[in-house]
């Protein structure tokens, strides 16, 4: 096989070997991520997420299978192309949006999701909410999750440009909270966790989806 001007697909070096449908390098990594991605061929539906944070892949998983049935869900690490912890409603939007199809073009899937989360403000107060998009190629739908008051220091901190994360791992003492119960799971003794806001949005954006909807929407 003539490897001459062959770029590996996913890290962009010089490819030296064909492996699972792709030009690569010889990285492990470029290898198992090779792998992971042409696992979705023989599956049937594949729901690819936009994030490898695993509370929001379990959350897909979860709002997936309570919505639609069962379903394989594989997390990539795409750009959300907006900042690192959006303000209002339409940059986060913006955020679900690029995620869900940034991963639909990276897996070969039956539906990209993005999941962001994102800081609202009404009346002098600051709420953080996750939006859910799922792109099936040709259409999106949206949800949104519960929203929670964020404590003032952590607003304060992301309108500065600190992320919530990184606040809320301050307060918890919970090192990287936000990929496990969340600030939300710290403030209600785990009644409510960042899974619970993250599968809620999902469920939400799958609403249009069901048999029973779709000719409504
Ligand atoms: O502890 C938390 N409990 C929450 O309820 C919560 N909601 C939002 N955030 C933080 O907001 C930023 C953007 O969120 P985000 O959508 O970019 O998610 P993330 O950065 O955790 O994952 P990802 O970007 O790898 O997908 C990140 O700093 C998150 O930690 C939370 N942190
Ligand atoms: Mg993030």
């Amino acid at each position: 096989m003539d490897f001459e001007n062959k770029k590996c697909e996913i890290c962009g070096k010089k490819a030296e070997i064909f492996l699972f449908g792709k030009f690569l390098c010889k990285n492990e990594k470029c290898i198992e991520e090779a792998k992971k991605l042409s696992m979705a061929r023989h599956k049937f539906r594949v729901v690819a997420v936009g994030s490898t944070n695993p509370v929001k892949i379990e959350a897909v998983k979860e709002g997936f299978e309570k919505v639609l049935g069962a379903v394989e869900v594989i997390g990539v690490d795409v750009d959300s192309n907006v900042s690192s912890h959006p303000i209002g409603l339409e940059e986060t939007y913006l955020g679900a949006l690029n995620r869900a199809k940034n991963a639909f073009e990276k897996v070969q899937c039956s539906y990209g999701v993005g999941i962001e989360a994102g800081l609202i403000e009404v009346g002098g107060h600051y709420i953080d909410i996750h939006v859910c998009v799922v792109f099936d190629g040709v259409k999106e739908t949206v949800g949104l999750s519960q929203g929670f008051e964020y404590p003032k220091i952590v607003a304060e901190n992301v309108l500065k440009g600190i992320e919530g994360g990184k606040t809320a791992e301050e307060i918890s003492g919970i090192k990287d909270i936000g990929k496990n119960i969340g600030l939300i799971g710290y403030l209600t003794d785990n009644n409510i966790t960042r899974k619970d806001l993250c599968r809620d949005s999902v469920i939400m954006a799958l609403i249009p989806r069901m048999m029973k909807n779709i000719y409504l929407y």
